[in-house]
């Protein structure tokens, strides 16, 4: 046995205790904790590769470098029809760790009632107080540097961060100045600011990254989860395997107890024999939100209708399999600035002064500090509606008045509109308060790598929903995905009234300061029609999907129970971002590592019964 890392078929074991279908953010964290036990066996079977430790993939300086490569499934969107038919390309991660390994590297949480929801959905142990410890399970936080904390008035708590987990959190050695400007902006606003992000994500805060202290590269899931456990041997780890269907014994649901899956099939791309993993207790299934959906719906797991169609065998008809399907959509708006004297560079200039980004790197690679430890985003705002607009009431009105099924797709089944209903119910009564954000503001330090002075804003709780469905029974093909983006037209009122309250914002003097000129969406534009085709034509996704395989009662569309269990089924579980009921207003990768975190103890108190 060569240890974790499987080159050969010969290597496998007959069965495992448990498979994995998906090495990425959930997987490798659900892999690494059920493999603690030195009796389990562990097989993940992941379809892309291991990186090469590559600039794209481990360095701030280098970010976004991974999109479209070989590391990315390159989904395309079908054309979306509420945003002017523009197709949108949807990076997601194919390599060992996932789109943990893709991402832009910010690590906030969502607010506490973002969760304090899904356990409204019917789902005990999900709320915040459940999830808490295993977001700090999860993670090790390095505080800033003094200086930081001196120079910018960076605040955080220790009380609500982990410190002996696997995912590095922290700051870059580097923090570029303008960040200030951003938060004395919100703050003459009136915004409020929260000691830490990681106990309370409302109002304008300082986000860390996803970056390992000790030599700044990306922390990801392969880093956290597995690098440091390669040896220990009843953890095997296939890459290059493409999971095609779950394999189930001959039983069916209607015994009770529900169907017993007895493992999986997969390939090798191009060699057409079909290998069998079999699994002594459990498949878990990790393979993202769209990838997860689809092998459900190969195995005759979803809609009954869709797999009739395809003459699919239907072992469980579940309407809300690949529905439900959300996205933080999201939109830039571009200020062009003059050069000011306090602010020397920003990240735009590593691109284009050549001998500032040779001595940054040097300075890099020699002691780990300067620019190239920093790229991502460190200033963000979550917004709650009321403090952005004083157009709350009618905007929340408008989605009150709406008929229940009136923008879900044609045909939605019942219970998936009876899902959308409930949503609807929880999510209005949340936003109208002040402990929810409706918006998104990031601040990407002046500049990021292709424009001066952009602001990104993104809707944190949309009320639009798209689905992911096959159409053909060829398992590597890819899905229908479509995001449905704006399908809710309320959701593009709510960017309108955002690029009023960013117009605010730049006109503060902490944004003056930098000499900012309105390029997009331009000054002329200034009427709610005007402002919200703009949005039409540029919104695009922000890279978070979610909520394909919702965990929320079956009869509302669910399709695991609050054990991650797949309804209909007795060990079969789904542990990845597509059991997100509803998106929380945040990046997702804390939140997957959280939820890896409690699946595994989940699985782990089942595993003894
Ligand atoms: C470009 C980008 C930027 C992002 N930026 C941020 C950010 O800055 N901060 C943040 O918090 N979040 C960010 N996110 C979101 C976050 O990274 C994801 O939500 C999270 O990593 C998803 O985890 P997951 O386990 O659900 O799926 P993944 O991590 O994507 O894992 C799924 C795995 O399953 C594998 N797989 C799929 N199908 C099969 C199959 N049939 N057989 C075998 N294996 C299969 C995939 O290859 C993949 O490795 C970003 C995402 C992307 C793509």
């Amino acid at each position: 046995m060569l240890g974790t890392l499987i080159g050969e078929q010969e290597q496998l074991l007959d069965s495992y205790t448990y498979v994995i279908v998906g090495g990425g953010t959930a997987g490798l964290t659900v892999a690494n904790r059920l493999s603690e036990d030195p009796d389990t066996t562990v097989l993940v079977l992941e379809a892309g590769i291991p990186d090469r430790k590559e600039c794209a993939a481990i360095l701030q300086r280098c970010l976004g470098g991974t999109m479209r490569s070989v590391y990315d499934w390159n989904i395309t969107t079908e054309p979306q029809i509420y945003l002017s038919g523009r197709r949108q390309n949807l990076p997601i991660g194919k390599a060992l760790g996932g789109s943990s390994m893709l991402n832009g590297m910010m690590f906030d949480r969502g607010a506490p009632s973002d969760y304090d929801m899904w356990e409204d959905l019917g789902n005990p142990g999900w709320g915040w107080a459940g999830l808490l410890p295993y977001f700090k399970k999860s993670e090790t936080f390095t505080p800033p540097k003094p200086e930081h904390v001196a120079r910018f008035g960076i605040t955080y708590d220790p009380s609500v961060h982990g410190f002996d987990g696997y995912v590095q959190s922290g700051y870059p050695n580097f923090i570029y100045p303008q960040n200030k400007n951003f938060q004395d902006a919100m703050k003459s606003l009136g915004i409020a600011q929260p000691l830490d992000q990681a106990g309370e994500a409302l109002g304008a805060f300082w986000s860390p990254n996803t970056i390992d202290p000790k030599n700044m590269t990306r922390s990801y899931a392969r880093s956290a989860y597995f690098d440091n456990f390669v040896g220990r041997q009843n953890l095997h780890v296939y890459t290059s395997r493409h999971v095609t269907k779950l394999i189930t014994e001959d039983n069916d649901e209607e015994s009770g107890e529900g169907m017993e899956i007895s493992g999986v099939e997969y390939v090798k791309p191009g060699d057409a024999t079909r290998y069998v993993a079999k699994a002594k207790k459990e498949v878990i299934i990790s393979a993202g939100t769209v990838h997860t959906p689809q092998i459900l719906q190969l195995s005759g797991i979803g809609r009954k209708s869709l797999l009739e169609k395809l003459s699919i065998p239907v072992l469980i008809d579940l309407p809300g399999v690949g529905q439900n399907f959300q996205d933080h959509p999201y939109i830039m708006l571009i200020q062009s600035n003059q050069p000011v004297d306090n602010v020397e560079h920003s990240v735009i200039d590593l691109d284009r002064n050549a001998s500032w980004d040779a001595e940054s790197k040097a300075l890099f690679y020699s002691n780990r500090e300067g620019p190239w430890t920093a790229g991502s985003p460190n200033s963000v705002a979550f917004l709650p509606l009321s403090t952005y607009t004083d157009k709350a009431e009618a905007l929340l009105g408008a989605y009150t008045t709406q008929e229940p099924g009136q923008h879900l797709r044609d045909g939605s089944e019942p219970a998936v509109i009876a899902g959308f209903q409930k949503h609807r119910q929880i999510l209005l009564n949340r936003l109208a308060g002040t402990h929810t954000a409706a918006m998104e503001f990031i601040w990407l330090s002046g500049a990021n790598q292709r424009f001066q002075m952009p602001f990104s804003i993104s809707v944190t709780h949309p009320f639009s929903r798209g689905f992911i469905e096959i159409n053909s029974t060829d398992p590597l093909a890819a899905p229908i995905v479509d995001l449905r983006t704006g399908s809710n037209p309320v959701d593009l009122n709510l960017f309108v009234e955002a690029f009023r309250f960013n117009r605010r914002l730049v006109q503060t003097p902490a944004i003056q300061e930098l000499v900012p000129t309105e390029l997009t969406p331009g000054p002329l534009l200034r009427e709610d029609e005007e402002l919200g085709q703009f949005a039409r034509a540029n919104l695009s996704t922000m890279f978070h999907p979610s909520g394909t395989s919702a965990m929320q009662p079956r009869e509302i569309g669910g399709v695991v129970d609050h054990n991650l269990m797949v309804y209909g089924t007795r060990n079969l579980r789904v542990v990845d971002a597509s059991i997100m009921p509803l998106i929380p207003g945040s990046h997702l990768v804390s939140t997957v590592y959280a939820i890896g975190e409690k699946a595994a103890d989940i699985i782990k108190a089942a595993g003894k019964n």
